[in-house]
């Protein structure tokens, strides 16, 4: 079995058990006192390479990477960087996140902010409103194309913005196929899970200009947000880096900076 594949089995049993505690029906009446959800695209779409920074304790590929015991306040230091998106792991057991670090991370800042899991169902996206999230992430190799189809819709019904991610060029395909404005390359090759920064040069041509472009994994450093940049990135996603950084709002700073060089300014 793929490493995709384990992980989606944990996340059906630990959303089975989420389901039994709490209707879908009991979610809807939540959602309706949490404020309507940002405008993740126009937030991207301003000028430069935009910063997401995530929230990410660890990972299938390198175990633990940070305790992060307050995310909030890691939180409160991605905002001060000037990060556009924080992104928050909430997939448990390979990941270490949950909905409670997203509640938290909702309560300490005003930045817009992205559900990180593998949703399989409509419900995680009721979840993903009630814990205070504007975007969430779509995974196309984890999706059937009518799945993936129906949950952009639904995403954006409830005024989520989708972030469609692919792999490979049939990937990039089903994502256009499915009208995702938002399209995340990962360089990380779900088998190997190793980062192949080539993958964003390869894909990105074939995403029209009028998509916003997401350079997922591997940003070390602000060197690495300017390669993407040139190959053609809107924005980069950055978690380990920053997570074992000694200091992530600097961090940030510094990617944020390279991000508003006036070479870059013209980009969405
Ligand atoms: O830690 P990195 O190499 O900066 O990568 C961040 C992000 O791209 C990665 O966490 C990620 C991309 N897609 C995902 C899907 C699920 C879980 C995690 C991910």
């Amino acid at each position: 079995m793929s490493v995709l594949d384990e992980i989606l089995d944990g996340v059906r049993a630990d959303l089975a058990e989420r389901q039994a505690a709490t209707p879908l029906e009991r979610l809807k009446e939540m959602a309706g006192s949490v404020p309507w959800p940002k405008d993740v695209v126009a937030a991207l779409r301003s000028p430069g390479v935009q910063v997401i920074a995530e929230v990410k304790r660890s990972s299938p590929s390198k175990g633990s990477l940070a305790p992060i015991a307050d995310p909030a306040s890691l939180a409160r230091d991605y905002s001060a960087g000037g990060a556009c998106l924080i992104s928050v792991l909430t997939e448990q057991r390979r990941f270490s996140g949950s909905l409670a670090d997203l509640a938290a991370v909702r309560a300490a800042v005003d930045t817009p902010l992205l559900r990180k899991d593998f949703v399989v169902s409509s419900y995680q996206l009721w979840e993903a409103r009630v814990h205070g999230a504007d975007a969430v992430l779509l995974i196309v190799a984890a999706l059937e194309q009518d799945a993936l189809v129906s949950l952009v819709e639904r995403a954006e019904s409830l005024g989520l913005t989708p972030l469609v991610e692919v792999h490979d060029e049939d990937e990039v395909q089903r994502a256009l196929d499915a009208g995702a404005t938002v399209i995340g390359v990962n360089a990380r090759n779900l088998k190997t899970l190793e980062v192949d920064r080539g993958t964003f040069t390869r894909l990105a041509p074939l995403i029209p200009d009028d998509r916003i472009r997401v350079a997922e994994s591997g940003v070390r450093g602000p060197h690495d947000l300017l390669a993407y940049a040139s190959a053609g990135a809107d924005a980069v996603l950055v978690g380990e880096s920053l997570v074992r950084g000694r200091n992530p709002r600097e961090a940030v700073a510094d990617l944020v900076t390279a991000g508003a060089h006036p070479a870059l300014r013209d980009r969405h």
